[in-house]
């Protein structure tokens, strides 16, 4: 293999079977995972120590062969590089002070890179560490779906204080969201420096806005983000993930200028397949097949594979992976998709 097969799919190569690799692959599901978390004390502890971040990124590759690793981190850490306070419940998740409208002029980027570093350094260390095949994935959240977390202070079911934040606040929310682009491009892009093959940009919540807010909040600062980043590195693939952007999605790549979309499970084949004609997708099993298993697992990756087997295809689930789901419909997922045939 001369080219790592992940990224000649992104660059827009149909090849069957497809690569497959996990959101959230590294995880609580893993009982080796659960096992390091518990020795590192903290997630943010786990997530700042290189030789921890390292492992529990590595722990899915040896486990399941997949054909990218994603660098583990949070979309958190950048408000917290920009001096936000952050913390992680047990039972609750993120925690942050709430931001308000003043504050949106005071956050610090004077240390930004300096906090961010055991990151860098983790990616660094990964690409050496990894086999040649596999691809190492970098992320980071939209500007909006991190915003969402900075303005409420914590994880709610559909961003209402976001987006009554944004109606009432326009110019702070706009301000807020190319402060975001800014520094989370400049964060790709040192991921990319550190190792990182390709990035994947986290739009968990693009779901949840108007046509006018969509267009405001999650198009414009992805599409300058991608501008920024593409300035740098021209040749690294973005994925876009635009959770539940619906009838969006074909705009928002055509805007934003991604190179592959990251689909979830609500998007029909049909309309995936026709978003494959413009580029590659990646998506989209429900991960709640996966925790289901059998014929509701086989019935699911055999409809993706069938409908969207024959363009640019990175399979993957259309969200993050469940906390419940046993180890070995991961591997029947796997086999399955490896051997299927055309
Ligand atoms: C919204 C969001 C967050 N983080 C992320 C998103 C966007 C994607 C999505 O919608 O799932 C992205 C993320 N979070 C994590 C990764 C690592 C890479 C991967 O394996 O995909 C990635 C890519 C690790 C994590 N991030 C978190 C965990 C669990 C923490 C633990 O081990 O206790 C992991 C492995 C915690 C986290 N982090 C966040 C929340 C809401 C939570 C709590 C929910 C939960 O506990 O599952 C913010």
């Amino acid at each position: 293999m001369t080219e790592r097969t992940f990224l000649e799919v992104l660059k827009g190569k149909a090849v069957f079977p497809p690569p497959v690799w996990m959101m959230r692959q590294a995880g609580r599901y893993l009982p080796e995972y659960r096992q390091t978390r518990q020795r590192a004390g903290s997630f943010l502890d786990l997530c700042y120590t290189p030789d921890l971040a390292v492992e529990v990124t590595l722990q899915p590759i040896r486990r399941f062969g997949f054909d990218a690793a994603i660098l583990f981190s949070d979309i958190l850490v950048v408000p917290q590089a920009l001096g936000r306070d952050l913390r992680f419940e047990e039972g609750v998740g993120p925690v942050m002070t709430p931001l308000d409208a003043g504050e949106v002029d005071r956050l610090q980027g004077e240390r930004f890179h300096e906090r961010l570093a055991p990151v860098y350094e983790t990616v660094r260390r990964l690409r050496e560490e990894l086999p040649e095949e596999t691809a190492l994935l970098g992320f980071c959240g939209a500007p909006w779906t991190v915003a969402t977390y900075m303005i409420a202070g914590h994880g709610t079911p559909d961003q209402a204080p976001a987006r009554l934040f944004g109606h009432r606040e326009p110019q702070a929310m706009e301000r807020l969201l190319d402060r975001l682009a800014v520094c989370s491009a400049e964060y790709l892009s040192r991921q990319i420096e550190a190792g990182a093959d390709a990035v994947q940009i986290f739009d968990s919540w693009a779901g949840v806005l108007d046509d006018a807010s969509f267009q405001a909040w999650c198009v414009r600062p992805v599409a300058e983000m991608v501008r920024r980043v593409r300035a740098r590195h021209p040749d690294v693939p973005i994925i876009g993930f635009p959770r539940g952007a619906g009838a969006h999605y074909a705009a928002y790549r055509r805007q934003t200028g991604v190179s592959a979309l990251g689909l979830d499970w609500t998007v029909p084949l049909a309309q995936a397949r026709g978003l494959q004609r413009e580029g590659p997708v990646q998506g989209n099993l429900d991960p709640m097949r996966l925790v289901a298993g059998g014929r509701a697992l086989e019935e699911g990756v055999d409809a993706i594979l069938t409908a969207l087997g024959e363009g640019p295809l990175i399979f993957n689930l259309g969200h993050g992976i469940a906390q419940e789901t046993p180890v070995e419909h991961v591997e029947a997922m796997v086999r399955r998709v490896r051997k299927a045939e055309r």
